[in-house]
């Protein structure tokens, strides 16, 4: 099975990252795009984000071989619904959201007939918006694909395919494992930066300008997630409830245990997690993992 015609729905940094890696690793491969904001499409089309930004959704995605949803994930289903009546038979339906169970029930109900393979690129940045996209997001980093049982091989293989030929590395997962997994290394995370961020700009005592002008170490760090979409990751606190509420029902016990050493000057438990977490850094360095991409490490970087 041959992809040679993508739909991008949704223009966004991941959309138009889609569409300028694609012109730039598969030349070959004609790429339309449509976004519900026709001013998001205008720029797309300046950009030239896809071969041919499309009016209507219908024209987008008539001839396409493979449809890519690229819009937040609690409006997945919707996008769904609207591409469902102009694909053609056979058309594989992917998405590139960030969570996977509550995504994939939504796809599937919205397209009972369709060739569904829900995807996740594990790769971007803390920007949004037509203007954010770039060719190279893709590159050395994972795509995890969740398949059924009963997805067709040739499809997956097709996918894969396209994700490997804009540089990532495919993994298959689980997409239950896929929630609980993305929602300790990333959900979570960014959890704790939104709410470092607001805490510190809610005490009375330290200023605004304080946090920026003080913000030069971790801090700054915390501050550039917390600068992430606002409606995307609301979106994914939704959709991965289950498995945030899991991960986070840990993270709170082990920060009341920190809470309580230092209340009672308990050193000791202090110093041992310090130790532990610096010694798994060391051995991520050490293996040279210390970046998300699979090739990294590599002569070329
Ligand atoms: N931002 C990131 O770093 C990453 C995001 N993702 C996932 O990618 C998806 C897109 O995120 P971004 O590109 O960052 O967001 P974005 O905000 O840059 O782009 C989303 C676009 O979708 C459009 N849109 C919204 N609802 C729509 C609908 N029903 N039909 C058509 N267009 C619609 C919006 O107008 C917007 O232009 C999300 O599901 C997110 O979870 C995945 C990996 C990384
Ligand atoms: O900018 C960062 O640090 C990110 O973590 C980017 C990111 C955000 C969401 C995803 O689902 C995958 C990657």
């Amino acid at each position: 099975m041959k992809i040679s015609r993508v739909a991008i729905i949704g223009l966004g940094l991941i959309g138009g990252s889609v569409g300028l890696s694609v012109r730039e690793m598969l030349p070959d491969v004609a790429t339309t795009g449509w976004d519900a904001d026709a001013d998001v499409r205008a720029r797309a089309a300046e950009r030239g984000l896809a071969g041919m930004v499309c009016d209507t959704v219908a024209e987008a995605v008539r001839e396409a071989d493979l449809v890519i949803l690229c819009v937040p994930v609690g409006a997945m289903g919707y996008a769904a619904e609207a591409i469902a009546p102009y694909i053609r038979p056979g058309t594989i339906v992917s998405d590139v959201g960030s969570s996977k169970r509550s995504v994939g029930e939504a796809l599937a109900a919205a397209l009972p007939e369709g060739v569904v393979i829900p995807a996740h690129p594990v790769a971007g940045t803390e920007n949004s918006g037509p203007e954010a996209g770039f060719a190279t997001l893709f590159r050395h980093r994972w795509c995890i694909v969740t398949p059924r049982d009963d997805t067709p091989p040739d499809a997956l293989a097709a996918l894969s395919g396209f994700w490997e030929g804009l540089g990532a590395t495919v993994e298959i997962m689980d997409p239950r494992h896929h929630d609980l997994v993305l929602a300790v290394t990333s959900h979570i995370p960014h959890l704790i930066a939104y709410t470092i961020v607001g805490t510190a700009s809610d005490l009375e005592e330290v200023t605004r300008g304080e946090v920026i002008k003080y913000s030069a170490g971790g801090f700054r760090d915390f501050t550039r997630i917390a600068a992430s979409n606002p409606t995307m990751w609301r979106d994914v606190f939704l959709s991965n409830r289950d498995a945030v509420l899991e991960v986070l029902g840990r993270f709170t016990e082990d920060l009341s245990l920190l809470q309580r050493a230092i209340r009672n000057g308990d050193g000791d438990t202090l110093y041992d997690l310090f130790d532990r977490t610096r010694t798994i850094r060391r051995s991520i360095i050490e293996q040279g993992q210390d970046d998300a991409r699979p090739d990294f490490g590599r002569k070329d970087h």
